[in-house]
């Protein structure tokens, strides 16, 4: 869903009365039935109903008349909400333009009243499979799940979090500013992800730091678990910053080891491969002295061990009944045709009895789309190396993804199958054919003309008349 600010200036006060009272409906509702919202809202004059429909207008909200009147709040009414406050509380006041988009997240560029520029992050769990749209669907079937925006709330306090603890105690993270619902605001760092860069002055102290940040963060109870060229940023003068940390693990975890190593050996990996450095000496998880704890920092954050294993619950549960839709048939997702979806792609119900349908869904199973990275889809090929390949969509499969995506653009014409052109063989054969059929037909209007249209039917008729009588006859 791609954030666009603009709608904010149009919505009046009243307008985001409405939608927060829809949040706090939705802590018991699934979708907030409209009299609830009423009253949470205590607008007068009807006043809360015009803001449903504004809200629903600009796609800040998501409709469900099924079993009554509900409405809930997509990602951008979310967002909405989450800008508003930053607004207010003066942290930001400028959204600019979109700089990442990760699996789970769109990053923009964001700037204060001084000028001062910053990046917004805002977590979008739930978005990256098409399984996943099909899981919002079918929400109602599985009750139990925490919505997705629930999710991400829990993942960018995580993250602000663990970010705060580790600025707080030197680590090259960017300095966290604020946090609001499922967003991060964060100092912007001046670099490149690793993954574009091909070439370094100096790999070995590039190397070092990088061996010497995996073991500073073990001496602090952590592993990243993902430690890997598409976290790190780096700079001109070759500096470096770790941006992003979801599944940091404790030192305490059983499989502590594995995971250390795994981050070790994926640096020592791709610096052979991309800067043909071979590092000689790495560190062992058994060398690590674990001399600090950020529990206590972490948790002044706001995010508890409570709330840590909340998350991981939810994202088991969640991904648990991914897997049980799987099973979830044709039927199931027609009998969703009357209410939209989460990204407001209500139009997209009326083809669910399409056969393509199956076939679409089948194709975009296998794809990636990973527009940060070199803006192609990535097609799965069940290896460990994902090359990109050239794909040449069909235009429905384009505007599916594109509908899932919140994009639907119009496609540029080269995108369209190129007319196909004919051989002279061909050409002259198809003239011929012309020319014979020209003749028949001119051949036939004359013995048309000759005759009256009834005595055509007449001949024909006594002709049938006779083949039946002789036919009689001979029998
Ligand atoms: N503080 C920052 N300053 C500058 N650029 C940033 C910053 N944070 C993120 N980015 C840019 O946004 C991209 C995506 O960010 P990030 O890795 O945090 O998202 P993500 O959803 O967790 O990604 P993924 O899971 O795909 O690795 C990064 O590759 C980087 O280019």
């Amino acid at each position: 869903m791609k954030l666009d600010p603009k709608a904010l200036r149009f919505l009046s006060r009243e307008d985001f009365r409405t939608l927060v009272s829809i949040e706090m409906a939705m802590k018991n509702h699934e979708f907030a039935p409209v009299p609830l919202i009423q009253s949470i809202a205590n607008l007068k004059f009807g006043g809360c109903k015009k803001s449903i429909q504004t809200l629903h207008k600009f796609k800040l909200l998501f409709h469900d008349g099924r079993k009554y009147d509900g409405y809930k709040l997509t990602y951008l009414g979310y967002d909405f909400l989450a800008l508003k406050a930053f607004v207010s509380r003066g942290t930001i006041s400028f959204v600019g333009n979109q700089i990442g988009v990760g699996k789970e997240s769109d990053i923009y560029i964001v700037a204060n009243d001084d000028n001062e520029e910053f990046v917004l992050k805002l977590h979008r769990l739930g978005r990256t499979s098409f399984k996943t749209i099909k899981n919002n669907r079918d929400y109602l079937k599985h009750r139990k799940s925490a919505s997705w925006l629930y999710l991400s709330r829990l993942a960018a306090l995580k993250e602000y979090a663990y970010m705060k603890a580790l600025h707080d105690n030197g680590f090259p993270v960017p300095n966290p500013v604020d946090y609001n619902r499922h967003c991060i605001v964060m100092s912007r760092v001046r670099g490149y992800p690793l993954t574009q860069v091909t070439e370094l002055r100096h790999p070995s102290r590039v190397y070092s730091d990088l061996m010497r940040l995996i073991v500073r963060l073990a001496s602090y109870g952590l592993i990243h678990g993902d430690f890997n060229e598409f976290n790190i940023l780096i700079d001109d003068e070759e500096h470096i910053t770790l941006i992003d940390f979801p599944q940091m693990v404790s030192t305490s975890h059983m499989n502590a080891e594995m995971y250390f190593d795994r981050d070790v050996q994926c640096i020592r990996t791709y610096f052979e491969k991309r800067f043909d450095f071979i590092g000689e000496s790495w560190p062992k998880f058994s060398d690590i002295r674990n001399d600090h704890n950020l529990d206590v920092q972490i948790a002044a954050s706001g995010f508890t061990r409570d709330n840590e294993k909340e998350l991981n619950t939810l994202v088991e549960e969640q991904e648990g009944n991914e897997k049980d839709l799987e099973s979830v048939t044709q039927d199931d997702l027609d009998s969703d045709s009357d209410s939209d979806s989460e990204d407001s792609e209500e139009e997209d119900d009326d083809d669910d009895d399409d056969d393509e349908v199956e076939e679409v869904v089948e194709e975009i199973k296998g794809l990636h789309v990973n527009r940060n990275r070199d803006f192609k889809f990535i097609k799965d090929n069940g290896e460990d190396e994902q090359e990109p390949v050239p794909i040449l969509l069909r235009k429905e499969y384009l505007k599916e993804i594109q509908q899932f995506e919140g994009t639907s653009e119009e496609q540029p014409e080269d995108d369209e199958e190129e007319e196909y052109q004919p051989t002279k063989e061909e050409i002259q054969a198809e003239k011929q054919k012309q020319m014979v059929q020209d003749r028949v037909k001119k051949q036939l209007t004359k013995s048309m003309k000759s005759k009256s249209g009834g005595g055509v039917r007449n001949t024909v008729k006594s002709r049938a008349k006779k083949d039946i009588k002789n036919h009689i006859n001979s029998h």
